[in-house]
């Protein structure tokens, strides 16, 4: 091979790519269509075959949902964007310089931008020999975690010379995140202007058969649940949101607990979603706004739905220490 086919060697670096679900560009109709039509394709998530699930999905699905959505999007869009996508961003440029100057964190979403596989050849481009990758989803399950490596590994798939890669496994018991939770927790109730009766915490919900089928998903929430518990001294009882379709779904389902709260004599509720690494449409429209509507109408009086660990001191600090783990024999101690 002559130099000048020869290609180059960069320095050589180490990266770390925090990756999240995904948002749409804008809380408009086409945007939030153009979102769901890659997110609900992918076969990790909705497990039907194509052929009866397409269908479905573009003759009656996408032409509905996106001008709810959008609805819902545009309640809690910021300066910044979407929360999800500038909450990621924001944990990348925190954990910067974190793990020494030739790590570069840089951060991707599994549907639509920035894409997994542009910030992949962006690390390698910058001389990055070895990436840890890193689903940003303290529970796993196939939809979420599998999903994200699933894309990453797809990129690598496409390239001649490939950076040697790690993947964070999920750390729903891992006891930085526990610990995390609790002092960012402890941290909001102090603020506000009454004492909770009950914590509920709320994590995304899953189709009931994948927990059949070995997704160990639901037992993760409910170890994440109660080692807080634990920790805080305290009773909290877990509930499952964001239900999707006909099928049965994990349950206690949130919308129905807090309903039923009221009538149980709890009339001072505060929700909060561990299974959430960042502020989303989720936590912000359905349970800050939405939640909120339900647990008042049933009678409640106080309704509070915390803030998740985002870019929050305790939640940069529990990244950086779980992140530094998987690290080990790649960048020396600090
Ligand atoms: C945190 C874990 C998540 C799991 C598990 C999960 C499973 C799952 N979700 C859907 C359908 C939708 N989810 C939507 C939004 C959304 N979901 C998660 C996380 C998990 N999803 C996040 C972080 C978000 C927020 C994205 C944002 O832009 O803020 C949506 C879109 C919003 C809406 O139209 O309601 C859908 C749809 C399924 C079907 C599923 C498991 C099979
Ligand atoms: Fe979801
Ligand atoms: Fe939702």
């Amino acid at each position: 091979m002559t130099p000048a086919n020869h290609p180059t060697i960069p320095q050589s670096r180490i990266g770390v790519l925090l990756m999240n679900l995904g948002t749409p560009d804008a809380p408009e109709p086409g945007a939030v269509r153009r979102y769901l039509a890659e997110f609900l394709s992918d076969p990790r998530v909705i497990e039907l075959p194509a052929i009866a699930w397409q269908p479905i999905l573009r003759g009656i699905i996408l032409r509905t949902r996106p001008k709810k959505s959008a609805e819902a999007y545009a309640q809690v869009w910021s300066d910044d964007g979407s929360p999800l996508a500038a909450i990621t961003k924001a944990q990348a440029r925190e954990l910067k310089g974190a793990f020494g100057e030739d790590v570069i964190v840089d951060w991707a979403m599994r549907y639509g931008s920035p894409s997994i596989a542009d910030r992949l050849g962006a690390l390698k481009d910058a001389g990055c020999e070895r990436i840890l990758l890193a689903p940003l989803y303290p529970q796993y399950c196939a939809a979420t975690t599998a999903t994200a490596n699933d894309k990453a590994f797809a990129a690598l798939a496409a390239m001649r010379w490939q950076p040697a890669i790690r993947t964070l496994p999920p750390y729903y018991d891992d006891a930085a995140y526990i610990d995390a939770l609790k002092r960012s927790i402890e941290a909001s109730l102090a603020e506000l202007d009454f004492a909770p009766e009950l914590i509920l915490a709320s994590f995304h919900g899953m189709p009931q058969r994948t927990l059949e089928r070995g997704d160990p998903y639901h037992c993760h929430c409910q170890k994440t649940a109660r080692l807080l518990s634990d920790a805080m001294g305290r009773e909290i009882r877990i509930a499952f949101q964001s239900r999707f379709g006909r099928a049965k779904w994990l349950e206690p389902a949130t919308d129905t607990v807090l309903a039923a709260l009221p009538g149980e004599g709890v009339r001072k509720v505060a929700v909060v979603t561990p299974g959430f690494s960042a502020d989303c449409v989720e936590t912000l429209e359905e349970i800050a706004i939405r939640g909120r509507e339900t647990f008042v109408a049933a009678g409640g009086t106080d309704f509070a739905c915390l803030p998740c660990l985002n870019a929050s001191e305790p939640g940069i600090e529990m990244l950086r220490s779980i992140l530094y783990r998987e690290l080990a024999g790649w960048v020396s101690p600090a």
